[in-house]
């Protein structure tokens, strides 16, 4: 048994390992990892995923030029090189955050599993055991695996294989409806995949605002095959290597099957309950305003945690957001930094692509009646750009309380969906009112952003005296 004793201690090395700032430099550190450096984000969630959707998109480019009078060659995807460019420009920046770590004088990085010591400290299976002043659980969620039986076959894999395969399946099948399943929905079916999705209830994305919702699954099944109310019953193996999917309406033969049906905290990988921390019934931590962890309802000092394996959203910003809360109440004990309660944005890279932020509709008719509630919906093709784009499909819908203008949601889907929110996102965080976000600033004509514009003008929401002209 070797026992260290540290200043600051984490465990995770995804958003974890943003919180070593040159703070730290002379103190003591230590860092466990039982994974590759950077967590899931680089190694097999945001990064990689989003370096797919790209040549997926290109993928089909020749049926929407054909629309716009251009013929193009049919799109044909070379998996094993975009595969490898992808993982020769990931694989190294893991290696190089480990070893950049690993070479810093004050940082002892724990390259294993490592299961919580009390509240202040954490241990290895080899024995090494390290209790700190301060410590940070950064551990993130995992990819749940459902009960269905023949999960555990060859060729049923989750996020975390699916990009690594050695050729583009001709055939696949994807249980869910939720970020994951429909995002790389868009990937192979783009890339020229047979893509069929199953979903249990009756939409994609459920839980969106229903008018954007609805228009996301009518375009959907456009790009791939959709099976709605569909319960997935077994998955079995045929004689050929091929996978055959029981439904509750029928049966699927695919190559390979994806199974994207939700993520859960690895309270249960650090021994969370052991240790006595207070847990959500989903698992995750529960923390107060600080990101302090609680322990019988009241938080222990010293002890934090940020990112999946205590936030509602499993996020990449939000953990990075709670990163920075975190660094600064290490650093700073005594002068404490709360967690803001700011509405969280989200973008789904699918196709076409989705993005959200704060209430909906339906919630904010809930939460100041209908009367209040003033909403606006823009057709993308009723803006120049849309036009030049001869987009049929994208809006973009805000979402405002009609007595002051404030902005209480938006939600979009069509191209560049998850850039054109991002006005609202400031006006929302800033506190900007909708008539002033749209008329306090230049908006370049004709660009694909007077979109945003012209939603936030077609609101009904008062000007005030001095608003902008
Ligand atoms: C396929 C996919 C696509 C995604 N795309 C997006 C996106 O486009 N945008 C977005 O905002 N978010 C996206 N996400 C979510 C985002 O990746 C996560 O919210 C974010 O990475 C969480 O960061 P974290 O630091 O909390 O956890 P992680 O990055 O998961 O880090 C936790 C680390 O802890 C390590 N660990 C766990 N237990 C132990 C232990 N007992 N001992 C030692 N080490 C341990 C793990 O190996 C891991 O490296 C995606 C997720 C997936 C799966
Ligand atoms: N672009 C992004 O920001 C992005 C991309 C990917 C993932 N993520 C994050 O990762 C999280 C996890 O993604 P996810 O797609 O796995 O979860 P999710 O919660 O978005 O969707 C899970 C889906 O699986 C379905 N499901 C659950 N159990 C099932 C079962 N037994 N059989 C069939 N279907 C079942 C649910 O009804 C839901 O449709 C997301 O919530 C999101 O926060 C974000």
């Amino acid at each position: 048994m070797t026992q260290h004793q540290v200043d600051l201690a984490i465990i995770g090395a995804g958003s974890g390992n943003t919180l070593l700032t040159d703070y730290w430099d002379d103190k003591q550190v230590a860092i466990a990892e039982k994974g590759p450096f950077g967590g899931t984000c680089l190694n097999v969630g945001c990064i990689p995923t989003k370096m797919f959707v790209r040549p997926a998109e290109l993928a089909r480019t020749p049926v929407e030029a054909q629309r716009l009078n251009v013929s193009l060659p049919e799109g044909s995807a070379d998996w094993p090189a975009i595969r490898d460019r992808i993982f020769s420009r990931i694989d190294p920046i893991a290696q190089n955050g480990y070893e950049y770590r690993d070479q810093s004088p004050n940082v002892q990085v724990i390259a294993e599993e490592v299961t919580l010591d009390g509240t202040h400290g954490f241990r290895t299976a080899q024995g090494t055991s390290i209790s700190a002043e301060q410590l940070v659980i950064a551990a993130g969620s995992r990819a749940v695996i459902p009960d269905i039986e023949g999960c555990d076959l060859p060729g049923v894999h989750t996020s975390d294989t699916v990009m690594r395969l050695e050729r583009l399946p001709e055939r696949i099948v994807i249980v869910g409806g939720g970020f994951i399943a429909c995002e790389f929905a868009a990937i192979f079916s783009g890339l020229g995949s047979r893509t069929t999705q199953l979903i249990r209830r009756q939409h994609l994305m459920r839980h969106m605002d229903t008018e954007i919702r609805d228009a996301f699954n009518a375009e959907a099944p456009k790009y791939w095959n959709v099976e709605r109310n569909t319960e997935t019953q077994r998955i079995t193996k045929n004689a050929d290597g091929t996978l055959e999917v029981h439904t509750s309406a029928g049966t699927h033969t695919a190559d390979i099957v994806l199974v994207a049906t939700g993520r859960k905290p690895n309270t249960d990988l650090i021994g969370a309950q052991q240790a006595g921390l207070d847990l959500h019934q989903d698992g995750r931590l529960v923390v107060d305003e600080y990101q302090r962890v609680l322990r019988g309802g009241q938080p222990v000092p010293g002890l934090y945690a940020l990112g999946d394996i205590c936030s509602t959203e499993q996020l990449k910003h939000v953990a990075n957001y709670e990163a920075r809360v975190v660094a600064h109440n290490l650093q700073h004990p005594h002068a404490l930094r709360a967690n803001s309660d700011r509405a969280v944005p989200a973008a789904v890279f699918t196709h076409p692509e989705l993005a959200q932020i704060g209430l909906t509709e339906q919630e904010a008719v809930q939460c100041i009646g209908r009367q209040n509630v003033s909403t606006k919906t823009q057709m993308v093709g009723d803006t120049a750009y849309g036009w030049a784009l001869e987009d049929q499909t994208g809006l973009f819908k805000v979402v405002a309380d009609r007595r002051d203008g404030s902005i209480l949601g938006a939600h979009v889907m069509g191209y560049q969906a998850s850039n054109l929110i991002q006005p609202v996102v400031m006006a929302m965080n800033l506190g900007i009112d909708a008539y002033t976000a749209a008329r306090g600033q230049y908006w370049i004509h004709p660009a694909l952003m007077e979109v945003t514009e012209n939603a936030l003008l077609g609101l009904d929401v008062p000007q005030g005296q001095d608003a902008p002209l």
